[in-house]
């Protein structure tokens, strides 16, 4: 927790702060930033672990509400002297319309963005994503790029679409004149694949393992590297961005930043059995059981599903040709940006990512039993 009272003046809001993400950056700040007065946390659905935050030395409010609606957020905004702007529509599955998406993604970045600048709140950092960049329509590998590889960023689905203009909103608002005449700063963080306690798709893959008799299948070649990133270090790198945005606006202000650490290079697959082998569940195969072109009948199947049955329930299976074309394509990063532009170290080896992220399966696995 924060101390040292005289050091706390800061008030900061972070939207989307009972996330995946958003929870480890809630934790991270009151661990970690010790100038913290008051920490608003935003969001359409508020968690009940936020009231055993509210016994600290910093004010913890909770704001149950809706980044589409100006009105709101302004008034949770009001005051602060940093937003991390966190809140997103995540959906890769088909659950959510494109209209909505967009309007949570795109419409409530703006919201946020306009309500720094009527009510003065100077420091904006955004969590864009990797998906900014690619995997692109064409299905250009990425080969551990960093901020200034070339690379044709094009897309057509509604959520990266979604997250390459609200990003693009955000830096573009660098250095507008907030309320009160000072420029406002911001930047956007750019995780790859997070990972760690609490990622939904993990729990989910895990659930689907077990069904299997606690076999999962390999789809994607081994030799297709997937950028990953623990939620710890991404939280934390968002922690020591804020603060540091403060220091060094010339430096930092309108730029990127990929969000990375020292876990492995692996295939998505490869990966995400560093957790779920020490939970009882075996990758079948050494190479794809079934051809590529079998597994695109198949993605092509469940969307095809997805729309028959729309009107009676919501069918929205891991496998569809958007998630099938992202595993299968090449993306990681290798950068040091954040460290030469903010000094950022990972907080947490990939040993102890490793270790926390299988701590949590195997107690998500007890308590399900
Ligand atoms: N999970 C990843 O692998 C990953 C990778 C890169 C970037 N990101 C980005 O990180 C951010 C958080 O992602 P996450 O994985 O934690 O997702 P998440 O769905 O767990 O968290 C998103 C949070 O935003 C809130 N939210 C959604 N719509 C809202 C609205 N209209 N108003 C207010 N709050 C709203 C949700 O209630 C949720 O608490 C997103 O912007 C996402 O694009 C995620
Ligand atoms: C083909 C299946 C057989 O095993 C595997 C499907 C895996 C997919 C569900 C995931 C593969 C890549 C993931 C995405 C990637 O990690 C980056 C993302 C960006 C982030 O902003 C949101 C999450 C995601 C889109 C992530 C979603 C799950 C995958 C598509």
């Amino acid at each position: 927790m924060a101390d040292s009272a005289q050091a706390q003046k800061l008030v900061y809001l972070v939207t989307g702060g009972c996330g995946f993400l958003g929870e480890h950056v809630v934790r991270m700040l009151l661990q970690q930033e010790p100038r913290l007065r008051e920490l608003r946390i935003f969001d359409l659905h508020l968690g009940p672990w936020l009231e055993e935050l509210k016994t600290g030395p910093v004010q913890v409010t909770a704001i149950q509400g809706d980044v589409t609606q100006a009105h709101e957020v302004a008034a949770a905004v009001a005051g602060a002297h940093v937003v991390i702007h966190t809140a997103g529509l995540v959906d890769v599955f088909g659950r959510a319309s494109p209209e909505t998406i967009h309007e949570v993604n795109v419409q409530g970045t703006k919201n946020v963005i306009e309500a720094c600048v009527q009510t003065g709140t100077q420091f904006l950092v955004y969590t864009s994503s990797m998906e900014v960049v690619g995997p692109n329509i064409k299905g250009h590998p990425f080969y551990r790029g960093n901020e200034d590889t070339p690379y044709e960023a094009v897309h057509r689905h509604p959520y990266p679409s979604s997250k390459a203009r609200a990003e693009q909103l955000v830096l573009e608002a660098n250095g507008r004149k907030v309320r009160g005449g000072l420029p406002l700063v911001t930047c956007a963080l750019r995780p790859t694949g997070i990972y760690g306690e609490g990622h939904q798709i993990m729990r989910d893959i895990y659930y689907q393992g077990l069904r299997l008799g606690g076999r999962l299948f390999r789809a994607i070649p081994a030799s297709v590297e997937h950028g990953r990133v623990y939620v710890g270090n991404v939280a934390w790198m968002h922690v020591l961005v804020a603060r540091e945005l403060q220091q060094r606006p010339a430096l930092m202000g309108g730029q990127v930043y990929f969000c990375y650490d020292k876990s492995p290079y692996k295939s998505y697959e490869d990966f995400n059995m560093e957790f779920l082998g020490p939970c009882g569940l075996r990758l079948v195969g050494t190479r794809p059981l079934l051809p590529y072109w079998l597994l695109m009948f198949l993605a092509a199947l469940n969307a095809l599903l997805q729309w028959l049955l729309r009107p009676l329930l919501l069918y929205a299976p891991l496998l569809n040709p958007y998630t099938l074309a992202m595993a299968n394509t090449t993306f990681t990063v290798s950068t040091n940006k954040a460290q030469r532009h903010f000094g950022y170290e990972p907080l947490f080896s990939w040993e102890e990512s490793r270790t926390r992220t299988i701590r949590w399966m195997q107690a998500m696995d007890s308590s399900a039993q």
